[in-house]
């Protein structure tokens, strides 16, 4: 259990978000591992749409989009019955928000729609995280880390794609601040703190949390 507080906070459930390559996992595993919490990862080299995907979004983002949902509503499930409702804290490399995120940028019309009332079956009960870490990152540095981190169907991402995300995490972030205040936003600066090079960098953002666990 959690009560490692002399004023009642509640227990951790931390989710790091961001555009596509802006550090997430990377960062989500590190603190995982500093604070000794459990770490919820996003599966991505199963996902047998992606590949596809990248190749023709019109095509497939509906299968796609399903795919990320079904796959996060079980985790989360999972995540909830043994760690949030034993009050346990928990580190996450995405929000659930995310699908919404995306499937605005990759659905219209009537599949949106289906997918919006889909989406809000599954998640509206869901417990939401109550500290996101959000990594701000600039386009020329989520095409550095795509490339760096190398994976085949994402070489030839379009960058206005990318630079819409980067848009559309902004008005995201900006909702939830507005609809969840209790929730705490810790934003990062991805372009300059390198947490992968420089411990320096990391130990700050450790101390950004620690100020709200
Ligand atoms: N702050 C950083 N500085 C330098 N490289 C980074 C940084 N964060 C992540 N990386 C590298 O960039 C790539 C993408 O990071 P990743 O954590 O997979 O991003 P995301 O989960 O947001 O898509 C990986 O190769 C990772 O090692
Ligand atoms: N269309 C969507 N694509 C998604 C979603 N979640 C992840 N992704 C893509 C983006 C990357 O190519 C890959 C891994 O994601 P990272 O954010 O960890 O880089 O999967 C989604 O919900 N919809």
């Amino acid at each position: 259990m959690w009560e490692d507080h002399e004023v009642k906070k509640p227990c951790p459930f931390i989710a790091v978000e961001g555009a596509i390559g802006a550090g997430k996992t990377t960062l989500a595993t590190m603190l995982a591992e500093r604070f000794n919490f459990p770490l919820l990862k996003e599966i991505v080299e199963e996902n047998p749409f992606l590949d596809k995907f990248y190749q023709n979004i019109e095509e497939w983002a509906f299968q796609l989009e399903m795919f990320f949902l079904c796959n996060r509503y079980k985790q989360l499930e999972d995540t909830v019955k043994n760690y949030v409702s034993r009050g346990m804290p928990v580190v996450s490399d995405y929000h659930i928000y995310k699908n919404w995120i995306f499937a605005q940028r990759t659905l219209q019309g009537n599949k949106r729609e289906k997918y919006r009332q889909i989406y809000h079956l599954l998640t509206d009960d869901l417990p939401k995280p109550n500290v996101i870490v959000y990594i701000q990152a600039e386009l020329a540095t989520l095409l550095k880390r795509i490339e760096k981190r190398g994976r085949s169907f994402e070489q030839d991402i379009d960058p206005g794609y990318l630079e819409r995300l980067i848009e559309d995490y902004e008005t995201a972030i900006t909702q939830i601040k507005a609809r969840e205040p209790e929730t705490v936003v810790i934003t990062i600066d991805g372009n300059t703190l390198d947490f992968v090079e420089h411990p320096e960098h990391f130990e700050q953002i450790v101390a950004q949390i620690k100020e709200h666990l």
